[in-house]
């Protein structure tokens, strides 16, 4: 096989380098991670490998092992080797579930993340700012989908309702999931090299979404139960799926637990933070001190106060993970205190 038949192969799996490695070495995907090894896709087929010793160290940052969607070098063998990770160009990680703060990697070199909401009881706005909040700082590009535009029609108030609320240029596209037309306008995030993940509760629509995007009937789809509109876990595990339009979709369980990690700025919220920069008292607790401008804010339905709820929630959720994590941190300094991000304020006027 010549190298630009390889090169092309490795675009249908989202590579975007151009150099292949030496002589002996082949490159594949990390499509999923078990206790007993790594599942690998070539572009052709899928195969197991063991991470070479180098990755086993305790010494070594877990980010520095291989992860789902890394581009890795490896080495013919029985099983075959990992023996190097490439560079990553976007990296989603998570707060592990646990008592103790880790940063778990989810997902390595995606580039756009997929968030995908009905348009029927499932819509809720406040479920896809914490999908948006996810994504800070990865590298890749969120991208807001409704599914279900075919059941109801007062679907414009509910998108200006939803371009108000997210960040301005976040991109936001109704479909019809069972309509290949409809689904077409995803095309442009689909196109070889790239690849996307989708995610979205349970009965969203991901596995209709995928079926149309393959233009067949791979994935089981499950009725949605009625009484609290959502859907049966039905999605049979496929963990990296090559598209007809030449890019990818990478299906990892870990997209499917939301945890904020402690870093996120949650920049999906300036406008909040603006507001409060506007209280008469620096350390304005936004209830009934007077001069907050939150709550004229609120008063006066300039901010909602769903939003405003959410906002408190995803802060306190993100607060509790970044104490975690400064814990830990400071743990791995040998109980050195570190030094506090924000020296408290003592209350005074801004005047
Ligand atoms: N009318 C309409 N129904 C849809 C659309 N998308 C999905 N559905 C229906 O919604 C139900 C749930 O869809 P699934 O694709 O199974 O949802 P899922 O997100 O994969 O659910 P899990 O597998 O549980 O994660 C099915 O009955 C689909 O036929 C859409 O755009 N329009
Ligand atoms: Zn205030």
């Amino acid at each position: 096989m010549t190298d630009a038949h390889i090169i092309e192969r490795l675009r249908r799996i989202g590579w975007r380098g151009d150099a292949l490695p030496a002589e002996g070495r082949q490159l594949a995907r990390v499509v999923a991670q078990h206790r007993a090894g790594y599942e690998l896709h070539d572009g052709e087929h899928l195969f197991g490998a063991q991470p070479a010793g180098h990755f086993l160290k305790r010494s070594l940052d877990p980010a520095e092992r291989p992860a789902v969607g890394d581009f890795v070098e490896i080495e013919p063998g029985k099983p075959p080797h990992i023996v190097k990770v490439q560079a990553r160009r976007t990296v989603l990680s998570r707060a592990a579930a646990g008592e103790r703060y880790e940063r778990q990697i989810i997902a390595t070199n995606i580039d756009y993340v997929l968030v995908l909401t009905g348009l029927d009881g499932d819509f809720n706005p406040s479920r896809i700012e914490r999908y948006l909040s996810l994504t800070e700082g990865s590298g890749a590009q969120p991208v807001v989908l409704l599914s279900k535009l075919d059941t109801r029609d007062d679907v414009d108030a509910l998108l200006a309702t939803l371009r108000g609320r997210l960040p301005p240029g976040t991109p936001i596209h109704a479909i019809n999931g069972k309509e290949p037309a409809s689904v077409a306008v995803l095309l442009p995030y689909l196109q070889p090299g790239d690849s996307a993940v989708l995610v979205g509760s349970s009965g969203a629509g991901k596995s209709t979404l995928t079926n149309t995007l393959l233009g067949t009937e791979r994935m089981a789809t499950g009725a949605v139960r009625n009484h609290d509109s959502r859907g049966r876990h039905t999605t049979t595990y496929r963990a990296l799926l090559q598209l007809p339009s030449g890019g990818c979709l990478i299906d990892t369980p870990g997209m499917r637990e939301l945890k904020l990690t402690g870093e996120e700025n949650l920049d999906l919220f300036a406008d909040i933070d603006a507001l409060a920069e506007q209280c008469r008292f620096a350390d304005c607790g936004h209830g009934s001190e007077p001069g907050c401008a939150v709550q004229a804010a609120l008063d006066s339905g300039e901010l909602s106060a769903e939003r405003w709820r959410n906002y408190l929630k995803l802060r306190d959720e993100r607060e509790e993970q970044a104490s975690t994590l400064e814990a830990k941190l400071r743990r791995q300094r040998g109980g050195r205190p570190a030094t506090k991000p924000h020296g408290h304020r003592h209350s005074r006027d801004r005047e």
